[in-house]
């Protein structure tokens, strides 16, 4: 669980899906103290990202470095290993056994946290059956959840709808990260499991990872801050 004295405004992660890391920073200077919590995914990462990761950590920023690692156990816990002197609070792994648990072992006492994605939020049960699946949603993310607090995952990233359920099933110890976050009458753009950051807070979400309803809006701090009050009213603090 995120410390109870973690500010609202941390519990914004705001994700920096930029095509540069120029664009990256203007974005992180437009933002300035209303965003203290960055993740820097696929886009950004391939795009040059991790020594944006370092520099904003070293600007006093926590980041969340999301490459969804998923490989070998040998592979990933060496990636970890590389990935673990970024600085970065949370890193993310596919929640598969082997996955996990290499991950885990790896980070040995490294600050990193070690987030398990459990169904992506762009999935309905039906995207799960054509990928092979036999469980629906509800019952794949139960049954990641369980398996990851075992190996002794840190958290989890699941979509605000499965937050309750979750919170029921691992106790108050796991992060809870849900991506899937839109502000009401935002659009849900390739996002299928969404909710209100309001309502994913009063569900039990730890922290909110919030893109495009963030980076696409016209004033992008004003939207940041409207969340982060959202946050607040939500959580009565
Ligand atoms: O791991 C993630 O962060 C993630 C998991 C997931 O299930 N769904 C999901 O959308 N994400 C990420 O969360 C962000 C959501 O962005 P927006 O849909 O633009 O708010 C993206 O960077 C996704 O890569």
């Amino acid at each position: 669980m995120a410390p109870a004295d973690t500010p609202d405004r941390d519990r914004l992660i705001v994700a920096l899906d930029l095509p540069d890391i120029r664009v990256a920073e203007a974005m992180v200077d437009r933002l300035g103290d209303s965003v203290g919590f960055y993740k820097i995914g696929y886009q950004l990462a391939y795009a040059g990202g991790l020594p944006l990761a370092r520099a904003l950590v070293g600007a006093g920023k926590k980041v969340f470095v999301d490459l969804k690692l998923h490989d070998i156990g040998n592979t990933v816990a060496r990636g970890v290993e590389s990935l673990s002197h970024l600085g970065a609070s949370f890193l993310t792994v596919h929640a598969y056994p082997q996955t996990m648990k290499a991950a885990v072992e790896a980070r040995g006492s490294s600050k990193v946290k070690i987030l398990a994605v459990t169904v992506l939020t762009s999935y309905d049960d039906r995207d799960l059956a054509d990928a092979g699946y036999r469980f629906g949603v509800r019952d794949l993310v139960e049954a990641r959840a369980r398996q990851a607090q075992a190996i002794g995952v840190d958290g989890l990233v699941c979509s605000p709808e499965e937050a309750a359920h979750l919170r029921g099933i691992v106790g108050p110890e796991m992060d809870l990260v849900t991506p899937g976050i839109r502000p009401a009458g935002a659009a849900a753009g390739d996002q299928k499991r969404i909710m209100t950051p309001a309502k994913a807070i009063a569900a039990g979400a730890s922290y909110l990872v919030v893109g495009r309803p963030v980076l696409d809006a016209p004033d992008p701090k004003a939207a940041a801050d409207a969340i982060v009050a959202e946050i607040t009213a939500a959580r009565g603090s």
